[in-house]
């Protein structure tokens, strides 16, 4: 894994919610225009880890974290950080489809008005350019004014994919993004991730094994919140190192 570049790299990541020790030393690398997959059982902490990527868990009462998560060599859990920003660089897209009650257009011009772009022009070129990047602009490119609530499944999360897009974030964290969808609308998207990969660095959580190996270059095996094994994805479900990730990945236990 040496000739890739690092983006994101925690150490020591402990992660406790009250009492509940749900990640325990955490050491993964992220790498630049990689897809990385996090598999594992349920409660194992793949959603908590991806959360710690992004400082969703910030949100959370009674959680404690110790440890380092550094972004392009700098740690995002320094005070100084600005958590806004920080989301700006690392966006995220959620398991449901969550548009906001509005239209298509405003979907997309949320996050570019927030942070203080206001001119017609300019919203219009970032919501076409977003639309386009989540490959849904043709589908919805006439219909701009109307709800994002009519849209199917499948193209409301794309919506949702290009709203990230749209604040020209580098890292894309997705937690279960196809779980909710039909195959058709799965196939979209895992080809949509397979382009953004050439501009973002993209961390997916996925239930679904064969997903994994389909889109993802690295896989980190998750098991009560420890990481397993992390290695290529092909080696990892071909040659696991670890017994339990064998386990796992031939259907013996989760
Ligand atoms: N907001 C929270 N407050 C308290 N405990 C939490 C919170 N979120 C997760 N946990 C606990 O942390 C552990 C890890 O949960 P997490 O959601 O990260 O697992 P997961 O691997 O993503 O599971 P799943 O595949 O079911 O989504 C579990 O024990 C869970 O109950």
């Amino acid at each position: 894994m040496n000739t890739n570049t690092v983006k994101i790299s925690s150490s020591n990541l402990n992660l406790y919610y009250g009492t509940n020790h749900a990640l325990k030393d955490v050491n993964l690398e992220l790498y630049t225009n990689k897809i990385t997959a996090f598999i594992g059982p349920s409660g194992c902490g793949k959603s908590t880890y991806l959360k710690t990527l992004n400082r969703m868990n910030d949100l959370v009462p009674n959680v404690k974290i110790e440890g380092e998560v550094l972004l392009d060599g700098e740690n995002i859990y320094d005070q100084r950080v600005d958590t806004t920003l920080l989301r700006k660089k690392i966006g995220m897209v959620f398991q449901q489809p969550n548009p906001f009650p509005m239209s298509i257009y405003d979907n997309v011009a949320y996050g570019p008005r927030i942070h203080g772009i206001k001119h017609k022009a300019e919203l219009d070129a970032i919501v076409e350019k977003s639309l386009k990047g989540a490959a849904l602009w043709d589908e919805v490119s006439s219909r701009l004014k109307k709800s994002a609530l009519g849209l199917s499944g499948g193209q409301q999360q794309r919506l949702c994919i290009a709203r990230a897009l749209a604040v020209e974030p580098e890292v894309l964290l997705m937690d279960e993004p196809t779980s909710a969808l039909d195959p058709i609308s799965t196939l979209k998207i895992e080809d949509l991730m397979d382009e953004l990969k050439e501009k973002y660095t993209v961390a997916i959580v996925t239930h679904n094994m064969q997903q994994a190996t389909r889109i993802a270059d690295h896989t980190a095996f998750f098991l009560v919140g420890e990481v397993v094994e992390y290695a290529p994805t092909t080696e990892l479900f071909t040659v696991p190192k670890d017994k339990r990730t064998e386990d796992y990945i031939t259907g013996r236990f989760g």
